[in-house]
């Protein structure tokens, strides 16, 4: 056989040998290969299983709720994984963000926010604000996670767009934003003297807050909001979520209006009285909100002068205010630290009428924010006269630097 075979290979075939041998190698093979490929799709899924449990113990985490206007200056959780949350809607949709404003962060992609270390700064009713930090691109971002804002992907898109053509030093554009149908995100500066509310009534609520500097707030904020009242009236959109803690200040401790435009709050009873009481009277819906933008500052000047808490739509804080002053015992309402101040009582008294007509039932009654902004302005050129005239310097935190 042997002699058959190597004469058979002598004439250029192939032996039985040499078939069972390659016969042999191609299996093995097989068998290595098969080996790798179940191997990796062990591993595979081991690691998603990895992935889903630290996403179902980080959506445990992120389930911590605060009450509605809780001082959010601590951290609720360990530096969370925003991936966590947003992983699901990763993995469907495009990931490019749309850059409005800032060069800063042009190039920016939805997964490289979802990989950044990430902090949660507060829930509120609207959603989640991160603090998220890109290594990438060298800056801090504040990241707004929307919830349960029914706007179309491109009615979204297009009033980001129109609102970003309007522009005032006191009011803090979107620098970016991400919508999806399952997401909406929006990207804004991190700005780390936090908000207004903080400053009232966290833990620097004791360093002095003074009066001239509530002022110089109150007069910039009415400034920001009359312009954009202004420039967007014709689109309907106003503030529709104004509060202390949509105020934020910048490192000179200016003011920021932030979140202008993007949720109406139209659990506001008196948003949802007015609209009822203006169809009456053929009145247009989307103005009526621009009053309720006038009565939410209005809450936010009882909140300067009094130094107390909002609650309950900031209708506890107007009831109380109007019946202690109903009740002649007017200083009663003001800030302990501004009596201990020494701030001009004519002057808060007179604030605090301003404050009072912005948060009358009527609306109607309500003066309109072009009106405010002059009123505050007068104030305040009386104020800064008369500390020039007293040769008073501030001492307050807010030193502002030149
Ligand atoms: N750009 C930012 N820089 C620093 N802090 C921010 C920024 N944006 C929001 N914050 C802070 O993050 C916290 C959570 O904000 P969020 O807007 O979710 O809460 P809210 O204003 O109470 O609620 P909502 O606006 O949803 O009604 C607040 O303390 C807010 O001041």
């Amino acid at each position: 056989i042997k002699s058959e075979d190597s004469s058979h290979k002598q004439r250029g075939g192939f032996t039985k040998d040499d078939i069972l041998k390659f016969l042999g190698c191609f299996f093995s093979g097989l068998t290595v290969l098969l080996l790798i490929i179940m191997l990796f799709c062990t591993k595979r899924k081991k690691e998603e299983a990895q992935v889903e449990a630290a996403a179902k113990s980080a959506a445990v985490e992120y389930n911590i709720t605060k009450p509605a206007y809780m001082p959010t200056n601590f951290k609720t959780a360990p530096p969370p994984i925003i991936k966590s949350e947003f992983s699901t809607a990763s993995a469907v949709v495009p990931s490019s963000l749309v850059v409005l404003t800032s060069p800063e962060v042009s190039g920016i992609r939805f997964e490289n926010l979802l990989m950044a270390p990430a902090e949660l700064l507060g829930r509120g009713k609207h959603g989640s604000v991160y603090k998220v930090f890109s290594e990438e691109m060298g800056t801090t971002l504040a990241v707004k996670r929307i919830k349960d804002w029914t706007i179309s992907s491109s009615d979204f898109k297009q009033r980001l767009q129109r609102l970003d053509r309007v522009k005032h030093p006191n009011v803090l554009p979107a620098l970016a934003f991400y919508s999806c149908r399952q997401e909406k995100l929006l990207v804004y500066e991190y700005l780390q003297n936090g908000s207004l509310f903080k400053l009232l009534h966290g833990s620097q609520a004791g360093k002095t807050f003074d009066w001239s500097s509530r002022l110089d707030i109150a007069s910039s904020v009415a400034d920001g909001l009359a312009f954009m009242h202004q420039e967007l009236r014709g689109d309907g959109i106003a503030h529709g979520n104004l509060k202390s803690s949509n105020i934020l200040l910048t490192k000179n401790m200016e003011p920021y209006i932030s979140e202008y435009g993007l949720m109406l709050d139209s659990q506001d009873p008196s948003f949802a009285a007015s609209v009822n009481s203006n169809k009456e009277k053929g009145e247009d819906a989307n103005q009526a909100i621009f009053r309720v933008d006038v009565y939410a500052f209005g809450v936010i000047l009882l909140e300067l002068l009094t130094g107390k808490l909002v609650q309950g739509e900031g209708l506890d804080l107007a009831n109380w205010v109007i019946s202690v002053v109903r009740e002649e015992w007017t200083s009663e309402v003001f800030d302990k630290i501004l009596i201990q101040e020494g701030a001009s009582e004519e002057r808060m008294v007179h604030l605090l009428q301003i404050a009072i007509k912005c948060v009358d039932r009527s609306q109607e009654a309500r003066p309109s924010i072009n009106e405010i902004a002059a009123m505050l302005s007068t104030l305040k050129e009386d104020e800064d006269k008369s500390m020039d005239i007293s040769g008073f310097t501030s001492t307050s935190i807010f030193e502002r630097s030149p």
